[in-house]
């Protein structure tokens, strides 16, 4: 019998043929980060809770990460006309959104007074100041300069500033109408894209001419209904959150120094892809 083999005694030795010596090579550990990954939990209060409310939104932050790289793919693949991949990955976003929307649900295991415990530990500290949400909302059109300010003194500055300024995937969207052949207003073309999206009855026009005859625009038929389905998930996870909140903090101002509730309500308002919601009503 081999030495590594020892039926008598599982000394870890060999196990299926599985290497069990990774001292000179790479891990699932090593490639995957976890060392700094699995370390980066640090409670501040006793509450057995915390770590809930830590991990949930670490995830959130890593699944957001995940969604700006295909998000920023997709708007590079629409400037080029490259349909195909792009719709691939906007099903993806749409899939990581379903995502977070169902982690409400761990998250609403937690209960008032459980949150109670932890709160005073948070400080000032709160979701509003996410970077990458913050891109998120930036990339889907939702720009708002105003926002960024409270990343003012932070790294993330520049990142959040290019953003601001970079047109949305909306807008390359509704460029790609226009290289299509379809009639687009020079305002639209030309509109200042540190502003958010705003309606226009060209654009409009041009989704019902899309809509109308889907043979002749399958690509754009099938990019609108994509579109769709992403500011679908999206808002499923704003009502999530305003509802998960509402639960959990009832009217309480917000961390982040908002109303708290009524301010994430406001936000259930805004439309992202305002022509492809409105039209529906012309079908
Ligand atoms: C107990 C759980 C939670 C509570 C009580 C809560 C509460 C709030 C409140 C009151 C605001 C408004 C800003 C403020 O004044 O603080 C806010 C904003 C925000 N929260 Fe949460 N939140 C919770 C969980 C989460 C989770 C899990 C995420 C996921 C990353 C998240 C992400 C955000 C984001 C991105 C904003 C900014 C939204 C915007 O500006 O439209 N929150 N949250
Ligand atoms: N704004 C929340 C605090 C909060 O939720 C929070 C605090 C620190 C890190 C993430 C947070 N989550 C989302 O807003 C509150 O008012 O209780």
């Amino acid at each position: 019998m081999s030495d590594n083999k020892c039926p008598m005694h599982n000394t870890g030795a060999d196990w299926h043929g599985a290497q069990m010596d990774f001292s000179n090579d790479m891990s699932y550990g090593d490639y995957l980060g976890l060392n700094q990954i699995l370390h980066a939990q640090h409670p501040l209060s006793p509450n057995h809770n915390e770590m809930l409310f830590i991990i949930q939104h670490q995830t959130s932050e890593l699944w957001m990460k995940l969604m700006l790289h295909e998000m920023r793919a997709v708007r590079t693949h629409l400037r080029s006309d490259d349909l195909p991949p792009a719709f691939k990955m906007l099903a993806r976003v749409a899939r990581i959104m379903d995502q977070l929307v169902h982690a409400w649900d761990v998250l609403a295991t937690m209960t008032p007074p459980e949150y109670t415990a932890i709160r005073p530990y948070l400080g000032a500290s709160s979701g509003f100041q996410s970077y990458q949400y913050r891109e998120i909302e930036f990339i889907l059109g939702n720009k708002n300069a105003a926002l960024l300010n409270v990343h003012a003194t932070t790294p993330e500055f520049p990142l959040l500033e290019e953003a601001l300024r970079t047109p949305s995937i909306y807008d390359e969207a509704v460029r790609l109408l226009a290289r299509n052949g379809l009639p687009i207003s020079a305002e639209r073309l030309n509109a200042d894209p540190t502003l958010p999206t705003v309606a226009d009855a060209s654009v409009q026009q041009a989704w019902l001419q899309v809509y109308g005859d889907p043979t002749r625009y399958w690509a754009l038929y099938e990019l609108a209904e994509k579109l769709v389905d992403m500011e679908t998930a999206f808002r499923f996870w704003r009502f999530r959150h305003v509802t998960t909140v509402e639960r959990i903090i009832g009217f309480k101002t917000g961390t982040g120094g908002t109303a708290g509730v009524s301010y994430l309500r406001k936000m259930l308002d805004v439309v992202l892809f305002p022509e492809l919601f409105a039209l529906r009503t012309e079908l």
